[in-house]
């Protein structure tokens, strides 16, 4: 029997009921997309469990019947064809690679994993230990910051140290934040899946990064060594200060989501490279807004004036 595109639904890790794209084959439903531009290519988005071990990328989600009960595989199923769904639409980017690339993901990663990651070749997510964190591919921010490394890694390809890494670290904030596109006036990050027994708090905040101890300022960046105990030089950490930035261009008057994501989106994967500071990240999204909407554009000026406001340039 060849592949056939089928439709399922699930229950999410917040206990929402979701459609999912599935695969009939050979008389079984896989966890398996084929219905995306990327199939044409072999592409796909295929979500596997690791069985609560290490080994990657463990076993190919199964399902008798299309109806998934696995809540965090569904999330992380439906959320990474939500991310490809925003790259290809809004971007013109399919997937990853901008060739097709399959999207896989893993969910049940070892044991009260308080976290998730990129791989170089595939999503990871763990599923917290239910205090710090629930599953983490619960959070559509937290699957696009994730596929967003991919995107970063194989365009500009900023180092995961000091001022490049924390340039990586915002801008799979600010694409996983506008692939979620909530109405969130706080830009928060994780806010999903952060503290299951506390509501309102988040990992991040990209309009107060001091809420949850990042800068929002330069004169503000904290020099730590570039060491996993020193988060790499802080990439997690003074992230705080491009994301500030980009909160005060998106909610400046007059700007949209949309044409801030095209302006970031530009300057990620044309001009900015491995060891581009957060001063060639502001020239960066100013030419982007010069070459998208003009030289005295508002977009043009909204972006100096951001950079301005952080401290940088
Ligand atoms: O993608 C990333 O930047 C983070 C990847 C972290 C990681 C890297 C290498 C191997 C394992 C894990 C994962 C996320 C992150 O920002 N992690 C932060 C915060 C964090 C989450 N869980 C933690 C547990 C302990 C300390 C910090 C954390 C970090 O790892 O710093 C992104 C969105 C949500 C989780
Ligand atoms: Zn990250």
């Amino acid at each position: 029997v060849n592949h056939a595109a089928a439709t399922g639904t699930g229950t999410g890790v917040l206990g929402d009921t979701k459609t999912l794209n599935t695969d009939s084959y050979s008389g079984g439903y896989y966890l398996r997309d084929i219905t995306k531009p990327m199939y044409s290519t072999g592409g796909k988005i295929e979500t596997y469990t690791a069985n609560y071990g290490t080994a990657l990328p463990g076993t190919l989600l199964t399902d008798a019947d299309n109806v998934w009960t696995d809540r965090a595989a569904v999330d992380a199923h439906y959320y990474a064809g939500k991310t490809y769904d925003f790259y290809y639409n809004k971007l013109g980017r399919n997937s990853f690679d901008n060739r097709g690339a399959t999207l896989k993901s893993t969910v049940h990663y070892s044991r009260n994993y308080n976290n998730a990651f990129w791989n170089g070749t595939q999503m990871v997510y763990g599923d917290g230990d239910g205090s710090q964190f629930t599953s983490l591919s619960g959070a559509l921010d937290v699957v696009a910051h994730e596929i967003t490394h991919a995107v970063t890694e194989r365009t500009a390809g900023l180092v995961y140290e000091n001022q490049p890494g924390a340039l990586n670290e915002s801008f799979s904030d600010v694409l996983g934040n506008l692939v979620e596109n909530k109405n969130d006036p706080k830009w928060l990050l994780g806010e999903d899946v952060t503290t299951p027994g506390i509501a309102g708090d988040a990992l991040r905040s990209m309009s107060n990064p001091n809420e949850y101890g990042q800068p929002g300022h330069m004169n503000e960046y904290q020099n730590l060594p570039n060491t996993r105990e020193g988060d790499w030089g802080g990439v997690h950490i003074n992230s705080g200060i491009p994301n500030k930035a980009f909160y005060n261009f998106v909610t400046t008057p007059g700007i949209t989501k949309d044409n801030a994501g095209k302006i970031w989106y530009r300057a990620l994967t044309q001009y900015l490279t491995s060891y581009s500071q957060f001063i060639d990240a502001r020239n960066a999204t100013i030419q982007a807004a010069t070459d998208l909407f003009g030289a005295n554009s508002l977009e043009a000026t909204a972006v100096a004036n951001a950079w301005a406001s952080v401290g940088v340039g």
